[in-house]
């Protein structure tokens, strides 16, 4: 199966002159089909930039990328089966929610009949502000009656540049149910950039993180925040330690940290309580995504 993307040495640059800003610098990056794949950066990292590219939006320096394994220039159709969503959506004050639905389909060439309508509509939250006039929407609702204008003709993938962005909590609680719901049940595939890292954890199973429009890492959300410590507050620290051997690092709190696998651990744990030592806790400490990234950004400096 061709991937939903393939990016291979894109570049591109803003300004002339002195005020050059490499925004993507031989970028490589795959994106495969189904599942929400998240797009994590510092600001000015390139995330944006790399979206519109992908949409058609902006032409890259160098390089080419692919959508299901078709450059623009041979299958330009095939823009019609990504539906995208940069930033706020250019929205007209003056027409309802479902009006504004009923003109984009317009522009896109395509039908979206009025109960389908609807139904992109309830499906973002915005049902009963159907009829209302946009102008009157917060931008968290504007926000949902984008990420609806998205899903107009039925796409075989989404594209959505901080899709969450001025929505309250339970807003975003309900546009990460929308996303795996569109993922697992209709087969969508999902890319969405975000600077919110937790978002990203908790909604995402692939990731890829931009600094200075450069891959810093890319995998599953899983193997990314891998590396879970075992964190025990045992007593006496000292035998614990002799026991447990090289996995074992005592914290300046007086616990110590063990690195092992989940798998290990009962085992573990069986063989220092039979030894007679006193364990008062055990609990696993993941390594999140946060201090990853913060990591890497810390690693990489970020001075532009
Ligand atoms: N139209 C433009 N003209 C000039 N420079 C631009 C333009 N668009 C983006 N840039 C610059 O390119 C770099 C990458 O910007 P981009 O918006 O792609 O990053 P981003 O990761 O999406 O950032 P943010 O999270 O702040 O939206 C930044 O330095 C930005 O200032």
């Amino acid at each position: 199966m061709a991937a939903f993307l393939d990016v291979e040495k894109v570049s591109k640059t803003y300004g002339r002159g002195g005020g050059v800003v490499a925004a993507l610098d031989d970028l490589s990056l795959q994106v495969a089909e189904g599942g929400i794949f998240g797009l994590l950066g510092p600001n000015g990292a390139g995330k944006s930039t790399l979206l519109r590219v992908v949409l058609g939006l902006v032409h890259p320096d160098k390089g080419s990328f692919r959508l299901f394994g078709k450059s623009l220039r041979e299958a330009p159709g095939v823009l019609r089966s990504v539906g995208g969503l940069i930033e706020t959506t250019r929205l007209y004050p003056f027409l309802t929610g479902e009006e504004t639905l009923s003109v984009l389909a317009g522009y896109a060439g395509v039908s979206c009949p009025g109960p389908e309508r609807r139904a992109l509509l309830a499906r973002v939250g915005l049902e009963e502000a159907a009829g209302r006039r946009v102008g009157g929407y917060s931008l968290g609702m504007k926000q949902r009656l984008g990420i609806a204008s998205t899903l107009i003709g039925h796409p075989r993938a989404v594209v959505l540049d901080e899709p969450t962005n001025g929505m309250d909590p339970v807003g975003i609680v309900e546009m990460r149910d929308l996303f795996r719901d569109l993922a697992e049940r209709d087969g969508v595939t999902v890319m969405l950039s975000s600077h919110m890292l937790d978002e990203v954890q908790r909604v995402c199973d692939h990731v890829a993180i931009l600094h200075r429009g450069r891959l810093a890492a890319s995998g599953a959300v899983a193997e990314l925040i891998g590396g879970d410590h075992l964190l025990l507050d045992i007593r006496p620290v000292e035998e614990a330690c002799r026991l447990i051997g090289d996995a074992a690092r005592p914290q300046p709190d007086g616990r110590i940290k063990v690195s092992i696998t989940r798998d290990e651990a009962p085992r573990l744990l069986s063989r220092l309580t039979a030894a007679g030592l006193e364990l008062y806790e055990a609990k696993w400490q993941g390594r999140d995504l946060e201090r990853y990234f913060v990591g890497l950004v810390e690693e990489g400096g970020d001075d532009r």
